[in-house]
């Protein structure tokens, strides 16, 4: 039985308190989830519609590959659980993790386009395991489909190893990892650089700043 005592339950309500008192989690919107096994496929996910800044022994629910639910409980899965799935059936992922930010929408919108978003010279993409100097970490940008099963099968497209990390269009960001940690780190990482981006791009359209500068 995956229940409140579980290590993994206890591991994702600890990564969902630290996420909720970063805000990350407005509206209701976000979630969670972490492997309970491989062989067939179950996991954690968020219940849906939560407030997730809550802690509850109804936060979370077993789910199959399928994203059925895997035990008798009243709770629904989160409606983004597809997405969940295709993370664990497809790689050996421990951990995923999907919020809502300003800043991840921003740069969603400024880059849907283009189709992805690049980053290169910057530090924090050794989170990803970027370690030379002159590499350069790529997030892919999808559309944000409202039929979920739609969204899921774009989504899959990017998921071919055991972390990673895709922008959905005016929507989100979903990570994952090998373990929570990872999850979380690289959640973390993506979040600095979308935030680093946007105030950069912002002082060097600033006036003042352009002023500055020709001094
Ligand atoms: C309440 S707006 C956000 C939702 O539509 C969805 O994108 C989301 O992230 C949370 O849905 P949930 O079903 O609670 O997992
Ligand atoms: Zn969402």
């Amino acid at each position: 039985m995956t229940n409140i005592e579980s290590p993994q339950w206890k591991e994702l309500a600890d990564i969902k308190d630290e996420l909720a008192v970063r805000d990350w989690f407005m509206g209701t919107s976000g979630n969670l989830s972490i492997r309970i096994t491989e062989q067939p496929v179950a996991f954690l996910v968020t219940a849906s519609g939560k407030d997730k800044r809550k802690r509850t022994s109804e936060d979370f629910l077993l789910v199959n590959g399928q994203g059925e639910k895997a035990e008798a409980t009243h709770l629904k899965p989160s409606a983004e659980t597809l997405l969940h799935c295709e993370i664990y059936n497809r790689t050996s992922a421990g951990c995923s993790l999907h919020v809502h930010t300003v800043a991840n929408n921003v740069i969603s919108e400024l880059y849907g386009d283009q189709g992805s978003i690049t980053f290169q010279g910057q530090e924090l993409i050794k989170a990803f395991d970027y370690w030379e100097e002159d590499a350069a970490l790529t997030i892919p940008i999808i559309k944000n489909d409202a039929d979920i099963p739609t969204l899921a099968e774009s989504f899959s497209r990017f998921v071919n190893e055991d972390s990673g990390a895709v922008l959905i269009r005016n929507h989100g960001i979903t990570v994952w990892g090998k373990n929570a940690l990872e999850a979380k780190k690289r959640l973390e990482a993506a979040e600095f650089l979308f935030q680093y981006h946007l105030t950069l791009q912002s002082l060097r359209t600033s006036p003042s700043v352009i002023q500055r500068t020709t001094y």
